[in-house]
């Protein structure tokens, strides 16, 4: 299965004195050449394997990577090489040095909710205020942290009073996570800068310990991540970096492409080689998407040609609205199957939004096609994995107040929000946290006796709960925490049907598998807290990863194009091409189109050998129904290669003319 490689990649491969930037565009065996280069410094350059590090975009490309490592090594040890995210890779860190840090050993990771929940207290606001400006707010935190930049900094830097009142914000904001033993997932990088910045010792110990550093998808890499790379490497730059600009689709994130441009001015004996062969797509599909990306500015030039064959049009299915588009999408993929004999996991839809997959499940389960959707949050963004989750967070670190909070009350135990706003403003006043709060003498007089004793049953449990925790079984204690508080009737009490219930029953199941499994792994790693572990684990979702490896039967897969980034399929459908959609509304109001281009480059390219596209005439948006025109995207691409399903013929005059514009556009890039 190893394939030979052609003279650029086997250059790629051989530069190992010098930094290497590999950009290249999609499909050309980038991460093929991190690899194989992998493999060529352990059995050719003396490296051990554990003093190699390689890092992904996503848990399940660590995966395959590794899997790959390993059979192409054959007999070889690939032990303690580390192939992970770069927020794996920070959390690895921030665990073997807490102590420098600060944290206890058993810290906990907040997600996006929970942040939100923290700023929405820190504001003073109640559950159902407007969350577009918190979420403002954790945005701006977001980017502050990955610019690099301490609360005090802002506080400095701010010209005027809202200028200020963020600032103070971020300040609280950082104090509280600090209370509550917590990170946030863009700590993971911050916290590793600062302390190797801080401490040459330790940062010595690190370099020493990872000798060679591979980046894939580098074009993703905010300013933080980068300073973590040059940290890691040192003065010498071992390092490996491959990417490519036009396949950035993370500036929300604070990615910046220019980072790949920075490299040149840090590593003055940086050496670049360029891949131009693709060896993924039949010749329209690379040509279709070479057109498109074509209409964004290029800072790289580059040029993919493949020698396989040219293939089939690409088909552009029009449907009536979502429900026809996902209905027609699972017909045309199971005649497609039939004609083709091919199995279901050729198969791959992919989506701008999470929210479209809903349609095109619904769609599938009635044809009996087996399918799995992917993605970062579906698993774990579900009810009763939060509540399990909080249930085990609050298990290895009590003084997490969002986890408290999501299940002081979950099941049911009578304890109203009086209670609740006096038992926080009590923890507030005394600066501790709302468990401790519980045990604290003075709680009593400030709450009326119902609520106390409530509360008392609640903490009481888990005080009771953590204790046997640390004494024996863990999973077994667990097992009968949920048995006690009665989690499974309460399922069935709160699903709209039966069936509902088994599912979420089912989901909670998983989920203690999936704990006990890392339970089981850390503690034969000797790890002292072997809890803590396993449920910091699950919280950076990897877990969620590793379902789709099992899953990789025979299932269609449904992802969203962020998360299709690196994978390929035989045949993509790529549903949803509509102005609004994809380009994003938010995308075209903030003139962004270029990012969106990226995007839709990227899913084309994903398509081994069929591509076919969709979009609806209406959708619903909002509740409301709207008619919708099908994308920019679809009149960039050759049109010669397309197969409409429908003649586009625009209604007025002024759609006649509005389309013409559109054509001659897209003509004259395509021209230019
Ligand atoms: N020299 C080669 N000969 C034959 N096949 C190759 C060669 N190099 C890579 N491939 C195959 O081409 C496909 C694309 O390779 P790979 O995924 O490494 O590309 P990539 O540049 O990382 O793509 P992307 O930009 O989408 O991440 C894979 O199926 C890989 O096995
Ligand atoms: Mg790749």
């Amino acid at each position: 299965m190893a394939h030979q490689l052609n003279p650029k990649q086997q250059e790629a491969v051989n530069t190992v004195e010098h930094p290497l930037l590999v950009l290249a565009g999609a499909g050309s065996g980038k991460t093929s050449v991190i690899t194989t280069k992998i493999v060529h410094l352990i059995t050719q350059c003396g490296y051990k394997a554990s003093q190699i590090a390689a890092v992904t975009f996503t848990n399940k490309a660590a995966r395959e990577m590794k899997a790959r490592v390993s059979s192409l090594l054959g007999g070889r040890n690939s032990r303690g090489l580390i192939v992970s995210t770069f927020h794996n890779l920070g959390l690895n860190i921030i665990r073997k040095e807490h102590k420098a840090l600060n944290f206890k050993s058993n810290f906990t990771i907040f997600d996006d909710q929970d942040t939100l929940t923290l700023i929405r207290d820190l504001c003073n606001k109640n559950a159902d205020a407007d969350k577009s400006e918190l979420i403002a707010f954790q945005q701006k935190i977001s980017n502050w942290k990955n610019d690099l930049k301490s609360p005090q900094q802002i506080i400095n830097e701010a010209t005027n009073q809202d200028d200020l009142a963020a600032a103070k914000l971020y300040e609280a904001y950082d104090r509280s996570m600090r209370a509550y033993n917590a990170v946030d997932f863009d700590d993971l990088i911050r916290y590793p800068v600062e302390l190797f910045r801080a401490n040459p010792d330790i940062l010595e110990k690190w370099q020493n310990k990872i000798r060679y550093l591979l980046v894939d998808e580098y074009q993703d890499t905010n300013t933080c991540q980068y300073e973590l790379v040059k940290l890691i490497c040192g003065r010498y730059g071992l390092f490996t970096v491959v990417g490519d600009d036009d396949q950035s689709i993370y500036s929300w994130r604070g990615a910046q492409p220019e980072n790949l441009a920075l490299l040149q001015d840090d590593y003055p004996n940086l050496r670049v080689v360029k891949l131009e062969q693709n060896y993924r797509s039949y010749g329209r599909i690379l040509k279709a998407a070479n057109e498109v990306i074509s209409n964004n500015p290029h800072v790289f030039e580059k040029s993919l040609w493949s020698d396989k064959i040219y293939g089939d049009e690409i088909k552009i299915l029009a449907t009536d609205d979502d429900i026809n588009e996902a209905e027609r999408i699972a017909n045309e993929l199971l005649a497609h199957k039939l004609r083709s004999a091919t199995a279901y996991s050729d198969y791959a839809i992919l989506y701008r939004g999470n929210h479209q997959s809903r349609f095109m499940e619904k769609a599938l389960i009635e044809k009996q096609i087996p399918y799995k959707v992917s993605g970062s949050t579906s698993f774990f963004s579900r009810t009763e994995i939060k509540d399990i989750m909080a249930y085990m967070r609050i298990l290895v670190n009590p003084d997490d107040d969002n986890a408290f909070l999501r299940i002081v009350n979950v099941p049911r135990r009578e304890i109203g929000p009086t209670t609740l706003e006096k038992l926080g403003l009590y923890a507030q006043k005394r600066h501790i946290s709302l468990y401790d709060a519980c045990f604290e003498l003075g709680l009593k007089e400030e709450l009326h006796a119902k609520g106390y004793a409530a509360i008392e049953r609640f903490s009481k449990l888990i005080a009771r709960t953590e204790d046997n925790v640390k004494r024996g079984d863990a999973m077994a204690v667990i097992h009968e925490l949920l048995g006690y508080i009665g989690y499974h009737g309460f399922l069935y009490d709160n699903s709209s049907s039966t069936k509902a219930a088994e599912y979420r029953w089912s989901n909670v199941q998983q989920l203690l598998e999936w704990i006990e499994r890392e339970y089981t792994n850390a503690e034969e790693d000797n790890d002292d807290n072997p809890l803590a572990r396993a449920i910091n684990k699950l919280m950076l979702r990897e877990m969620l990863d590793r379902n789709e490896e099992e899953a990789e039967a025979n299932e269609v897969q449904l992802m969203t194009l962020h998360a299709s980034k690196g994978l390929e399929f035989n045949h993509v459908y790529l549903v949803g091409m509509e102005e609004e959609l994809l380009p994003h509304r938010s995308s075209i109001e903030e003139d962004n189109i270029e990012e969106e281009r990226r995007l839709a480059y990227v899913g084309i390219t994903r398509a081994q050998k069929t591509l076919t596209m969709s979009y609806a005439r209406q959708r619903k948006r909002y509740g409301e129904v709207v008619d919708t025109e099908p994308s920019r995207f679809l009149f960039e691409m050759p049109q010669e290669d397309l197969m409409w399903e429908e003649q586009q013929m625009p209604q007025t005059e002024e759609e006649r003319q509005e389309k013409g514009r559109k054509n001659m556009d897209a003509l004259r890039a395509m021209l230019s």
